[in-house]
Formats: structure tokens, sequence, C-alpha cells
């Protein structure tokens, strides 16, 4: 593997004195595909522009090719040319009156001659599939072209290394899409390329390699596989876990997931379905359809959650010789609950007792009030945001959940829940367990 980019106990702070960079230090590999996770203000930014040598850092340096960065006119030349940078505003990167004049700004500037020029050019804007806007002045252009025009502007100058500093940012879904098979295209031919996102999901299922930052740290790094399974990183981080892999957990909780990789997209996570369990058997003669059989005991793949275990199937269609088409059957799941404790009446005491009592098993907040609350007396919250779908989900595998909130709220995740048991005609327990109010299904039961 080559090395193409590195920083070492890399710091930067602002002119205002705002320490941005803290200690970075990252080895970035020819050719892959790499993604800066972080919430706004981490970091990523001020760390691109460091990369291209636009920030002198304060402490530490910045490598390109094992070579530290100098900060010389020429040097700052070559090295912009072969680390090309695409900003978060495109406004701030096109200025020249027309498309092809921005365009042949970079290499202009490199002083190639002038049908070099006209051929780079020409050849860019087919390539990113601008060439009838050329004569456009660029603020007469949507949000998605004037980010293609941006990147056009980068790969005109050929650089070995392509940032983007969120580069779907306003863009819409389609846009998006092209603006990624773009970079997925350049990355085939060659191309570093370094994003910034918050977008999990993106990162997930784009970066080849992830460094997760906050608070101007690279707090954690690794495969998208490792970075996205760290549950605890992500949330110190104030990020999600990508939705594939929350609907991977909920469908493998279920025994309904093939013993495989997490998936990285949909295709994939379509494919660790497990296939209907239908198989054919041999079955006695005075077996008849309809009928249940016990299949006796049942290993490796076919055993849901265990090695072996014992397994009743329904016999489906009888065939000639003995054979029959079987469904498996599936171990029912404990009836998991929702419970939500009032705040509004708290009691730490008589919370103890319902964690303790209902066999709790995970616990949310909604409200800052209640999130406060479960803070000062360290009661550990697994779920923080979207807590009434999480309570649910968990509550359809065979959970035990208490909500923890107050005011309005209360009413409103009854509702939630109790809209939910209505749809899906799944009656889990619900209610509230503690105060006066009177709205639950099931008060105190859970
Ligand atoms: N020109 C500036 N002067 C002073 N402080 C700045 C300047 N630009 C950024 N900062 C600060 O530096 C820190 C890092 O900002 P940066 O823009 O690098 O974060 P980011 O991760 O790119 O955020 P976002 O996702 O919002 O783009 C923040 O605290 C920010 O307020």
């Amino acid at each position: 593997m080559v090395v193409i980019l590195e920083t070492k106990d890399l710091s930067y702070s602002y002119p205002d004195g705002t320490l941005a960079l803290e200690d970075i230090n990252i080895t970035i590999q020819k050719g892959k595909k790499i993604a800066f996770v972080g919430r706004n203000g981490s970091g990523k930014s001020t760390l691109f522009m460091t990369l291209n040598g636009t920030h002198r850092p304060k402490k530490g340096e910045v490598l390109f090719h094992g070579k530290p960065l100098k900060y010389d006119s020429k040097s700052l030349r070559e090295v912009r040319k072969s680390v090309g940078i695409v900003f978060q505003n495109s406004d701030d990167q096109i200025f020249a009156p027309t498309i092809y004049q921005d365009v042949a700004f970079g290499p202009t500037n490199l002083d190639y001659p002038k049908d070099k020029v006209a051929k780079i050019v020409h050849d860019t804007l087919e390539y990113v599939g601008l060439t009838h806007l050329k004569d456009k002045p660029p603020h007469h252009l949507s949000g998605g072209q004037k980010k293609r025009v941006a990147i056009a502007g980068v790969v005109a100058m050929d650089p070995e290394v392509i940032v983007l500093d969120e580069p779907l940012s306003n863009l819409d879904p389609v846009g998006a899409d092209e603006v990624m098979d773009l970079l997925n295209e350049l990355n085939y031919f060659g191309k570093t390329i370094i994003i910034s996102t918050h977008d999990v999901d993106l990162a997930y299922g784009w970066a080849d390699y992830v460094f997760l930052m906050n608070d101007r740290k690279v707090i954690s790094e690794g495969t998208p596989e490792e970075i996205f399974r760290q549950t605890e990183k992500l949330k110190e981080a104030y990020l999600k876990r990508p939705i594939t892999l929350e609907i991977y957990d909920e469908i493998r909780k279920r025994g309904i997931a093939r013993a495989s990789k997490p998936p990285r997209d949909i295709p994939d996570l379509v494919h660790t379905l497990r296939p209907q369990n239908l198989m054919w058997v041999d079955v006695p003669p005075e077996v008849k359809e309809g009928e249940t059989i016990n299949m006796g005991i049942l290993y490796g793949e076919f055993a849901q959650d265990s090695m072996y275990e014992a397994a009743n199937c329904k016999v489906l269609h009888k065939h000639e010789d003995g054979l029959a088409i079987v469904e498996m059957g599936r171990k029912p799941l404990r009836a998991g609950s929702i419970s939500i404790y009032d705040t509004s009446a708290y009691d730490n005491e008589e919370l103890l007792q319902v964690l303790k009592n209902d066999g709790i098993e995970c616990v949310g907040a909604m409200g800052k009030k209640s999130k406060i609350v479960a803070e000062r007396d360290e009661i550990y919250l697994h779920v923080t945001s979207g807590v009434i779908d999480r309570s649910i989900l968990n509550a359809l595998s065979g959970q035990r959940c208490l909500i923890l909130t107050h005011g309005g709220m209360v009413d409103h995740a009854l509702e939630r829940i109790n809209g939910y048991i209505e749809k899906s005609g799944i009656n889990l327990h619900v209610g509230v367990v503690n105060g006066d109010s009177d709205n639950g299904n099931g008060k105190g039961s859970c």
C-alpha cells in the first residue's frame, strides 16, 4: 500500500485563537475512497485546508508522498496541483464569467499552452457532462450543476487526490447520485478521493476507510464495518448508526437473517434475509398436508438460535414417493413491553424499583428535562434519539423497555405506540407506570 498523504501531530488554530485541530495523526492510502465523518464544527473543513497547504499548521506537519509540505509559493502551487479541493459552497469556488473560463482557470495558471488548455477544458466538460452549458454564466446554474462545475475545475488540474468538503450538501437525490457516480469513476481511474460528511449512510456504503472526528480530534478510524459498529464512539460524535445496520440488527434479532457479514447497502441487506424455510423432506406415509410434524434436531444453517435445536414443521404439500414440502416453524419470541415513566412525578427510589422489578433491559429518555434527570441520577440511557420507535422495535424483539418522559410527551408516546399496536395488530404491553396519568393500556402492569 502506498501512503499518499499523512499528518503528524497536526494542530491548527485560527487567527482569533480558536483551536480547530489538535494532534491529528492520519495516514491516507493512495487510490482509496476516504470519508471523514463528524458533526458540525468537528474540524473536517479545517483539516482539509491543511492538506493542500491553504492553512499552515501551528504544530506538526503534513506529508505528501512522504515529504513535508513547504509553504513557499512555488511548493504550494505544486501541492495544490496534486491535491485539489472542492469547497462545500460552490459559490466560494466558481467566479469566472462563463463555465468554460472557470474550468480553464487552473490549467491556464499552470502556464499550459492555449491549445492544451482548450483540449483539457473540452475533455473535462465532456467528462462531467457540462459541455452544453459551457458558455453560461455559473450563477445561472442549479446547485447540482454548480457542484459539477466546481469538481470540473479541480479535475481539469488532473490532481492525484481530490478532496471534497460535504460534496452532497444542497443536492437533490438524483444530483447527489450523479456526483457520487462521478467520484466513483474518478476513483476507479486511480484518484484518491477524500470527502467529509455527516451522512453516516453515505460514508458506510461508500468509503473504503473512515475517520471519525469530534471536537477537533480524530476519535476513531477503520473500515466502515469497524467504525459503524462502535455505538459508543458514534454517540460521542453525536452521530447515528447507518440505517442498513439498524435494519439488519432487527432482522437478525428475529432469526430471519443468514449468518453473514453485516450488509453495506440495500442489495447486501436483502441478501442477508434467510430464504423462506421451505424444505423437501422424506415423510412417513400416514402424514397428511396441513399437519405439523416434528423434524427432530436441526443444526448448522437451519438452527436459528443455537447450534442444535428441535423444530416443528408444517406439511404444506405432499408429493408422491414419500416426499413433502414442509415449512419450518419459528420459535416464538417472548413478548416485550414498553413502560412509560412520567418524570414530572419523579421519585428516584420508585424508578429504581420499576427498573428492577419489571426487569427493564432498555431505557430511553425523551425531552431535555428527562435526560437531565437521568444524567443527574446516573441512570444509563440506552436510547437518546428516536426513542419511541427504538422502544417499539426493541419491544417487538422481546425486550422490556422504559421511556422516561414528561408533560405532553407522555400522551404523545402513548398515542404513537397505541397507533402502532392498532395498525400492526401486535399487542405490545404498554402503560404509564407512575403519576396520575390514566391513559395507559395496561397501566402499571408492564
Ligand atoms: N475562519 C475561522 N475563524 C475562527 N474559527 C473558525 C473559522 N473557521 C472555522 N472555525 C472554527 O473551527 C472549528 C472547526 O470548524 P470546521 O469548519 O473545520 O468544522 P467542520 O467539521 O468542517 O464543520 P461543518 O460540518 O459544519 O462544515 C469550529 O469550532 C469553527 O467554529
